[in-house]
């Protein structure tokens, strides 16, 4: 009787970690979309920034209405569970598992766990390490089950500093308050907008290497809105948002007023000869959700970040439609695959251009791939695009596009130029730019690097007109090369043939910006 009983609940469980994981993974919550409404605001007309917030505007709100992914990348689930004293952990997890696995399958998340040595990808995103699940007993009688989906890009961007350091724009940074202060506004340039900017940061103040991270990590779990009950902490967390505004990385790193949308600081002890400062870089796309269960139902009772305020992206919306980018600021130029030198060479830094025909995915597994093998598709004059999709197979064995933004192609840097050349290639679609060595490279052939908005899955997923065909399936789904028919998909020029680059000019413009706050301010 109490097995079968058992059984019940642990299917009611299991169901109510499907349906936070959807939610996760589909609705952002308000506090994080009241976040990026206030930067909408503060985003000047007619601004990239402005185009790029009004895209993920957009964004938020058809992953919403079609209870898709917001971006394609599902990052690393991470579950915190708060559970009653007695509660069967093991049940429990493998519970979580499955409702892993399920939500995989409907294309709520997509296949990310790959084997380290391998590269094979196991296809429910259940692998060793993965998904990350963290138990703590506490004694009150519900579940606290809370979960975030941390993207990889912007998980690339974590860093920690150990006191005390050298920091470029900033100087000394000692073991005070005050080194802190330059370890957190380094970390928030060394992201540029290659983190999806504009982000949030979690820091975690002292611990060791591991618990630091940890503690970090954990500080992205408190709501945007929060007060911080350490005074000196609340002093600093206030201040880092204020001076990282000032920065003028802006949207994706295309320059403008919202580089930083939430600082959150906790503090542990250390042992006397270590002094870390460990901070967690989350993206835009701050996917993290909660609910309340009842130990005995296994049912959802409440949600934890949901409030009765307005979510945002509606009054957002309406900003957007009063800051429409005016076409005298941006050119823009439609270009339809394949395209020829003269039509790259005419394109300059901060040019729209939409795009039309055939273009193809390929990211980390196809670059290092085709700097030694032919390509299954002729590249001659054509579009690469770093994109790691989630794709669904229907009854019939046609693939669907369910999300499809960029991912940051800095990754591709040792690769891209070699590739480009020995391709032909002419475009380059991706997100959070690309070095000297590609700039030369596009200089060189004839090529452009195009900035996609970065997390804007579903917008790009409706771009995808049609799947033509995929191979190199073996790499698993996101790392496959997809040939997609587009129609109408945007993206911004911010490297051209003419040696021009958007993030090399925000990189140099927002280094001078740090070196203004060299001096003590927290003593
Ligand atoms: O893996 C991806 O699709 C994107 C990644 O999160 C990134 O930001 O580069
Ligand atoms: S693509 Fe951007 S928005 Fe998506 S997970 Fe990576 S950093 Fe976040």
């Amino acid at each position: 009787m109490m097995e079968i009983k058992e059984g019940y609940i642990m299917k009611a469980f299991k169901d109510s970690i499907l349906h936070l994981i959807t939610e996760t993974s589909t609705n952002l919550p308000p506090d994080v979309r009241r976040a990026i409404q206030s930067a909408t605001n503060r985003e000047d007309a007619g601004t990239r920034s402005a185009l790029a917030l009004g895209t993920i505007t957009d964004n938020i709100r058809t992953a919403e209405e079609n209870v898709s992914p917001i971006c394609q990348d599902t990052g690393m689930p991470t579950f915190i569970l708060h559970v009653p004293v007695g509660a069967n952990q093991i049940k429990m997890t493998q519970a979580i598992h499955e409702a892993i696995s399920i939500a995989t399958k409907q294309g709520k998340l997509r296949p990310n766990s790959v084997d380290s040595l391998t590269g094979e990808n196991t296809g429910d995103n259940l692998g060793t390490g993965t998904p990350v699940i963290h138990f703590h007993q506490w004694e009150k009688d519900e579940i606290d089950a809370r979960l975030i989906l941390k993207g990889g890009g912007c998980e690339n961007k974590n860093i920690q500093y150990s006191l005390p350091c050298e920091l470029e724009g900033l100087g000394r940074a000692g073991r005070d308050l005050d080194g802190i202060r330059k370890c957190i506004l380094h970390a928030v340039y060394q992201a540029q907008g290659q983190g999806c900017s504009a982000g949030f940061i979690g820091v975690g103040v002292g611990g060791d290497r591991t618990t630091g991270y940890e503690l970090a990590k954990d500080q992205l779990f408190r709501s945007v809105d929060d007060q911080n009950p350490n005074e000196s902490l609340a002093e600093l967390e206030a201040y880092i948002v204020e001076k990282a505004n000032t920065l003028g990385i802006g949207t994706m790193g295309f320059g403008g007023n919202t580089t930083l949308l939430g600082c959150k600081i906790g503090s542990m002890n250390r042992l006397p000869a270590s002094f870390f400062v460990s901070v967690a870089y989350n993206c835009w796309a701050f996917r993290r959700q909660g609910a309340l269960i009842h130990p005995e139902t296994g049912e959802i009772i409440d949600w934890i970040y949901r409030d009765t305020s307005p979510k945002g992206t509606e009054e957002a919306t309406g900003n957007q439609e009063k800051k429409e980018v005016s076409p005298t600021t941006n050119r823009e130029v439609v270009l339809t695959t394949p395209i020829t030198e003269e039509q790259i060479r005419d394109l300059k830094v901060g040019d729209v251009v939409i795009i039309n025909g055939l273009i193809h995915t390929g990211r980390d597994a196809l670059h290092k791939h085709l700097m030694d093998h032919n390509s299954p598709a002729d590249l001659t004059d054509g579009v690469i695009y770093h994109c790691g999709p989630v794709m669904l197979k229907d009854d019939q064995g046609t693939w669907h596009v369910k999300a499809a933004g960029p991912t940051t192609s800095i990754r591709e840097e040792p690769y891209q130029a070699d590739i480009i050349k020995k391709f032909g290639i002419r475009a380059v679609i991706g997100k959070g730019g690309m070095g000297p060595k590609t700039l030369a490279g596009l200089q060189e052939h004839g090529a452009v690097y195009l900035n996609a908005i970065g997390g804007a899955a579903q917008y790009y997923a409706h771009s995808v007109k049609q799947v033509d065909g995929v191979d190199f399936m073996e790499f698993g789904i996101p790392e496959a090369m997809w040939h997609l028919q587009v129609e109408g998909f945007a993206a911004i020029v911010t490297m051209d043939s003419h040696g021009n680059s958007l993030h090399a000019d925000v990189d140099k413009t927002s280094l001078e910006k740090l070196s203004l706050f060299k001096d003590p301010v927290f003593k």
